[in-house]
């Protein structure tokens, strides 16, 4: 196991920060968890992917806030130029023709309710903390870490090619529309992820800065894994539900 909490010690060049990163990545991201080999395995039960699909939904929902609060805390018209485009992509034009709507849509194609997606009252505990965590990092910590957080896009293009053959292969009632949210993300985040990672190597020039870039990437790993973990232990074992949260039985 790498130890990351010392990586840039003695300084880096911006491509042996890269490196790091990518290390990072390959070491902690959430396509290593079990919840997620459950999946592309097909051993997901329908009632524990709307589970993963109802969770995400808070995550999805929160992402273009943050966004907006990156974007109203820098003072450089080309970090706002390029960061506008994440809040466009997950509100669409009016809201409700972007990426949140299509994650709403996979979910009730599951077979959840809009309404009750939407209100987020069957969210697990942890779900909640995680995603109060990532805003608050966005809105807490200096600009270049909020930036370095969203790093974890490097890799969605990895975690998105392993999930949506292996979920339209291994689960009949899943099908291409079902998984429409994913067609255009692979794109958008190698986008975004070019632009944070080149912010990223051009601002972190000392040590101090790098690690904190290192660490920041750390955090959002740290917290992508913890929303698995929940759901893993929520739904991966019986009698393990939190009160309030969704039950597979009960909502059909
Ligand atoms: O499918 C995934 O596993 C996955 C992961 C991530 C990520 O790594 O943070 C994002 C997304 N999807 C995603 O769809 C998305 O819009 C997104 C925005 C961000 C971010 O941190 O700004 N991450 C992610």
């Amino acid at each position: 196991m790498t130890e990351f909490s010392e990586a840039a010690k003695i300084g880096l060049s911006p491509s042996g920060l890269e490196v790091v990163l990518r290390q990072v990545g390959a070491e902690r991201y959430h396509n290593r968890h079990p919840y997620h080999q459950r999946m592309v395995n097909g051993d997901l039960t329908r009632g524990e992917l709307q589970a993963w699909a109802l969770n995400r939904y808070c995550y999805q929902a929160m992402i273009p806030r943050k966004d907006a609060i990156i974007l109203a805390r820098s003072e450089d018209p080309a970090l706002r130029a390029a960061w506008r485009l994440r809040i466009e992509d997950h509100d669409g034009e009016d809201g409700w023709s972007g990426g949140i709507a299509k994650w709403l849509h996979l979910a009730t194609s599951l077979g959840l309710d809009a309404d009750a997606v939407k209100s987020e009252r069957w969210a697990l505990p942890a779900t909640r903390f995680a995603v109060g965590a990532y805003y608050s990092f966005c809105a807490e910590r200096p600009l270049l870490q909020a930036v370095a957080s969203s790093l974890t896009e490097l890799f969605s293009p990895v975690i998105i090619s392993e999930r949506v053959p292996a979920m339209l292969a291994r689960y009949p009632y899943i099908t291409e529309d079902t998984l429409a949210y994913f067609r255009k993300r692979p794109e958008q985040a190698s986008r975004d992820s070019d632009f944070a990672l080149a912010y990223a190597k051009k601002h972190a020039v000392t040590p101090e800065l790098q690690q904190s870039v290192i660490d920041a990437l750390v955090f959002k790993c740290d917290l992508l894994w913890a929303m698995l973990d929940a759901l893993q232990h929520a739904y991966g074992e019986p009698g393990n539900v939190p009160p309030g949260a969704f039950c597979p039985e009960e909502a059909g």
